[in-house]
This record gives structure tokens, C-alpha cells and sequence, in this order.
């Protein structure tokens, strides 16, 4: 006789089972990753081998429970949670765990990496009692998919163009790629006709690639966390803890977290901005969160859609002011904690 439980077991089993095949249509396409929508101020994916912690991880920091369990892919889809940091809501992203070779579509990783790609920051979950090698493993993986980790787009111009045949300059004399390469490679991706002017003199074959292929490149700012450290000895916490761009922590021990945390927060770098009323206290109770980056005009686009429309000037008050308070325009930068007042026509 078949009981429920075991019905529900065997729907489980199957899913998993479908976690390590290919997805439909995967390995030659794209993959379009989990059905869920952005929501709040920015979006941090979490990635990482079975077990690691992800989803404990998740729990810890917002109010959602993804399920934990000690067997491997245990969570089977995308669980959005939300982190509430500096009056800003951050969605963070429980996935799937992936495994080598997912970004060929093995045990849905196309899925998986695909939906970091739509992220803001990745989180690489790492499991400090497992092999070093994991690291570099799902780096490969994301690099893959055109994800590029911690890197600025390369310092190559590309413009392409209806005719002229192709214009190649090296702004210095460069050390790896030579006109003759670039000729190569560019019509290798049928660029026949454009201008490229190789700023970096260190430029190599993947960097010029890379910029042929912008629309299918990623640049996501990544930060290296190893869980469980309740784990392993003290020696080599000291030594996973020195590498760049890494976190460690123990959900288990509620070791590191906030660490975690305020680590995301500054490599999000999300700006807050406090709006102010003419003749009264800026209300400092409630930010307006906008990007790096980010001009009065996006401010104005955060307060109301046709605000701009009205616009006359603005006060400003803070790190971005030269004097207090500087009156500027729509193209005027802000910083972190800027206090800004809005003066319509
Ligand atoms: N020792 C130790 N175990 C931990 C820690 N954090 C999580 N675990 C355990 O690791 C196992 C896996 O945790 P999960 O949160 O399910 O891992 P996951 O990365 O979400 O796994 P999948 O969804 O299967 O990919 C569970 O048994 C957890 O209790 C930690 O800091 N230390
Ligand atoms: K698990
Ligand atoms: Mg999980």
C-alpha cells in the first residue's frame, strides 16, 4: 500500500531527479532563469554548491524560511526573501545548489546561473570543510555564462559601422594583442566594418571578445563567504578570511552574519537620500534609495514620474555639496546621506 508520505516522496524524489537533467531546450539557449519578479531596491543572488548553507543563510538575515536539510538540493526553486538594511529593502535570492558543469545546463544550472546574472551581487556561498578548489570551480561556471566577477568592462572602444572597413589603434604599444589579432578576431564576428581603440596595453584576446559580446556580458560585484567555519581550525579561518573579497561565518554558531551583511551593503553600494520640505526639518526617518552613481534627475524619478517636469532647481546638503547648500541642477551627482530639497518652477 503506497501512503501519502511516500506519495510525497517519490514527487520529491522525482523533482531532484529533474534538478540534475538538463532543463528543456538547454545547453544551446539560453535559459531564463526562475520566475521571479524584482522587488525593492536591489537584488543579491546567492550561489553555491549542494549544502553549503544557502538557504540557512537566507533564514538568518530576512523573515523567510527556505527549507535546510543536510541532503543535497534541497532547495528546488528560487526563494526571494527580503533584507531590510539603512531603510533600503534588498531582495536576496535563495537558489538551487549548483554543480560542475552547470552552465551546460547540468542539474538545471543554466536556470540557476541565469538568475544570478539578473542580480545585483552575487553571494558565493562556500562550504569552508570542502576541497579549496569549489571556488575557482563555480567561478568557471558563472564565466561561462558571461557573468565576469569583481572586473571593470575592459578599456577597449568599440563602435561599429556601416562602411570604412576596419580602424585599429593601440592608445600604447600593447604587450599581448597585436592589429593583426584584432583584424583576426573581428572578422571572426563578422565586424568588417568599425573603429576599435585599445586604451589597455594589457589588453588580451578575451578582453576584446568581451567587448564584441557586451550584450552578453554581466559585470557583478561578488563576495566570497565561507559557512560553517565552527568547523575547521582556527589556522585556516585565519587564512580563508585573507583572501580578497572574502567573508567567513557560521550560521550555525550565529558567527559572521552581520559581518556578512554590512559587507553587502557597502559593495551594493546603494545611496540613501533624505528629502527635505522647504522651511522644515528634513524628515531623516525615511530615505529615498537610489544607485551609485545616481543625479538629482534619478532622484526626482524616485520621488514622482513627472516631478522633472516642474523642476527648477535643488538644495543640497552633504558629501556631494561643495557648499552647504549647494543649489544645482538635474546632471547634479549625489552621495550617501545627501539631504535634498526640490524647488519646483
Ligand atoms: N556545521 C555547520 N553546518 C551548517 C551551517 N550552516 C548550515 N549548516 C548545515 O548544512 C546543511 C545544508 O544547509 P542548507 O541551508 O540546506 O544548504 P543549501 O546550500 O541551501 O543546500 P541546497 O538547497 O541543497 O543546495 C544543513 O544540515 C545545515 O544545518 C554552519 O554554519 N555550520
Ligand atoms: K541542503
Ligand atoms: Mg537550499
Amino acid at each position: 500500500m503506497v501512503n501519502i508520505t511516500d506519495k510525497i516522496k517519490d514527487k520529491l524524489a522525482r523533482l531532484r531527479a529533474q534538478l540534475l537533467e538538463p532543463a528543456p531546450g538547454a545547453g544551446s539557449g539560453g535559459g531564463s532563469g526562475f520566475d521571479v519578479s524584482k522587488s525593492g531596491d536591489a537584488r543579491i543572488a546567492l550561489v553555491g554548491f549542494p549544502s553549503v548553507g544557502k538557504s540557512t543563510f537566507l533564514s538568518k538575515i530576512t523573515k523567510t524560511k527556505s527549507e535546510v536539510a543536510a541532503y543535497a538540493f534541497t532547495t528546488l526553486t528560487a526563494i526571494p526573501g527580503v533584507l531590510e538594511y539603512g531603510g533600503a529593502e534588498i531582495q536576496v535570492l535563495d537558489l538551487p545548489g549548483i554543480i560542475e558543469g552547470a552552465a551546460e545546463g547540468k542539474g538545471r544550472g543554466r536556470q540557476v546561473i541565469s538568475a544570478a546574472k539578473t542580480s545585483d551581487m552575487i553571494v558565493m556561498v562556500l562550504d569552508a570543510t570542502k576541497r579549496a578548489e569549489q571556488r575557482a570551480l563555480l567561478e568557471g561556471e558563472l564565466e561561462a555564462v558571461g557573468i565576469r566577477l569583481n572586473r571593470d568592462p575592459p578599456n577597449i572602444y568599440l563602435k561599429p559601422k556601416k562602411a570604412g572597413g576596419m580602424k585599429i589603434t593601440f592608445q600604447a604599444p600593447p604587450k599581448i594583442l597585436d592589429e593583426k589579432m584584432v583584424f583576426n578576431i573581428l572578422r571572426d564576428y563578422k565586424l568588417l566594418n568599425c573603429e576599435v581603440l585599445v586604451r589597455d596595453e594589457y589588453a588580451t584576446v578575451d578582453d576584446l571578445i568581451d567587448v564584441i559580446m557586451k550584450d552578453h556580458r554581466k559585470y557583478i560585484k561578488c563576495l566570497y563567504v565561507y559557512n560553517k567555519i565552527d568547523s575547521i581550525s582556527v589556522e585556516f579561518l585565519d587564512e580563508l578570511a585573507r583572501e580578497p573579497n572574502t567573508a567567513v561565518m557560521s550560521c550555525e554558531l550565529d558567527l559572521g552574519i552581520q559581518d556578512v551583511v554590512d559587507r553587502c551593503w557597502e559593495e551594493l553600494r546603494l545611496i540613501r537620500i533624505y528629502t527635505k520640505r522647504k522651511g522644515v526639518e528634513p524628515d531623516f526617518s525615511e530615505a529615498l534609495i537610489v544607485r551609485n552613481g545616481s543625479t538629482i534627475e534619478n532622484v526626482c524619478d524616485q520621488v514622482h514620474r513627472t516631478l522633472k517636469e516642474t523642476f527648477k532647481y535643488a538644495l543640497v546638503w552633504g558629501q556631494s555639496a561643495r557648499h552647504v547648500p549647494q543649489r544645482v541642477g538635474l546632471g547634479h551627482v549625489v552621495a550617501d546621506e545627501d539631504v535634498v530639497s526640490i524647488v519646483a518652477k
